[in-house]
């Protein structure tokens, strides 16, 4: 096939949607190279990582192919850029997202910068995101296949990288990605997806971070202040969640399960609730940090928009005023159950990925005010 579209590095991580990324760009004429980024270095001998496995798929897929296969070593830059933002945002008491800092500062930075020194102009990746120009200007829309969208995770990309990245499975979805790599005969054809976060892969959460912060146990008390029992480490727990509270059978409580509705750090107390829809657990409305917006700035409209907290949540219709210091505040429209500090608020103008921020303060419903 002669190459008509010029130069294009794809992110070959492995999976069967980077390799149907860089299948889609041949076909539309693009010279195609692959990619595999290394951003963890194993240093405690352990296997959890799965990376000589996806290495060993993105080669036979680009050898199935014919395409060149770069790899490099972003591991510096992802421990200074992502991995120490991440440990400082638990010693704070949130619980973060590395994966949105890691398309910010390295899948569409460094990648970016490193593709330009392999002479290309752009990049792809295998995310279910497309991307639209309006009035010359690019914008960021969610993918299709609406049980894939992954803008949440790319909202904190500038406008200027999405200009030069193609999103080849962006306008379809998954199981045509997965139809169209059997018929290539690529390896990863029915390779499951890849959940967690990826430095961290399948191993258990608590040993990992126990290797960074040390675990400071402390109380675990009623709104009340009633101590009902003991944590071992305040980043251990996530709003909303269930597990892991070791409580139960408390003699002066009814015998429902408790769920984790907050962290006092100061005391180093964590505040549980009974019952999985208590007020305490729902925000009415949030404030953010800085906004990171795809196009730069504020949208010029505020008011009525769409928000995710967390990925794949369901569209929240809310009300939206951009404050002072560049954060935004948010009322929705109905109370949100789990609503977590660290996390991010993303915002939607229908299909359009307007941008986000983390999630600094949490005001609970009225109901819950006392
Ligand atoms: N190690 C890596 N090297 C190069 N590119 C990567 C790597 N990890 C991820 N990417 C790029 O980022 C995209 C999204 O990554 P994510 O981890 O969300 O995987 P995914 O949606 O399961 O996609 P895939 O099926 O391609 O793994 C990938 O499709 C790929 O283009």
């Amino acid at each position: 096939m002669t190459a008509t579209q010029g130069k294009v590095i794809v992110g070959m991580s492995g999976g069967v949607d980077s390799s149907v990324s860089a299948l889609l760009l041949l076909e539309q004429g693009y010279e195609v190279e692959g990619l595999f980024m290394k951003n963890w270095d194993e240093d405690d001998g352990t296997e959890y990582c799965t990376a000589k496995a996806d290495l060993a798929d993105a080669e036979a897929v680009c050898a199935r192919l014919g395409i060149p296969l770069h790899t490099a070593n972003f591991a510096a830059e992802y421990w200074d850029s992502v991995f120490e933002h991440f440990l400082a945002e638990y010693r704070a008491g949130r619980t973060p997202n590395p994966d949105i800092l890691c398309n910010r500062e390295i899948k569409f930075k460094v990648f970016l910068e490193y593709a330009e020194m392999l002479g290309a102009e752009r990049i792809a990746t295998g995310h279910y995101v497309r991307e639209a120009v309006r009035n010359g200007r690019p914008r960021l829309l969610k993918g299709r296949d609406a049980n894939k969208d992954q803008s949440y995770f790319l909202h904190a990309v500038p406008e200027a990288a999405i200009a030069r990245t193609l999103f080849p499975v962006g306008e379809l979805e998954k199981p045509e990605v997965r139809a169209l790599a059997e018929r290539h005969d690529l390896v990863t054809a029915s390779k499951k997806d890849s959940t967690g976060i990826c430095f961290i892969g399948e191993r258990r959460f608590r040993d990992f971070l126990k290797q960074y912060l040390p675990a400071q146990p402390g109380t675990i008390e009623t709104p009340d202040g009633d101590v009902i029992g003991e944590h071992m480490g305040l980043m251990y727990h996530t709003l909303g969640q269930r597990q892991g509270l070791g409580i139960g059978g408390l003699a002066d409580y009814p015998d429902a399960p408790w769920y984790v509705a907050g962290k006092d750090l100061e005391r180093n107390v964590l505040i549980a609730v009974q019952g999985k829809h208590h007020p305490l657990l729902y925000t009415d409305s949030l404030a953010t940090e800085a906004m990171d917006w795809v196009a730069g700035e504020p949208p010029a409209r505020e008011g009525r928009l769409t928000a995710k907290t967390r990925y794949r949540q369901a569209d929240v219709p809310c009300q939206m005023r951009v404050n002072a210091d560049g954060g935004v505040e948010v009322r929705f429209d109905a109370p949100q159950r789990a609503v977590t500090p660290g996390q991010s608020l993303v915002l939607y103008d229908g299909d359009v990925c307007l941008g986000g921020g983390v999630i600094r303060d949490t005001w609970n419903a009225p109901e819950a005010r006392r």
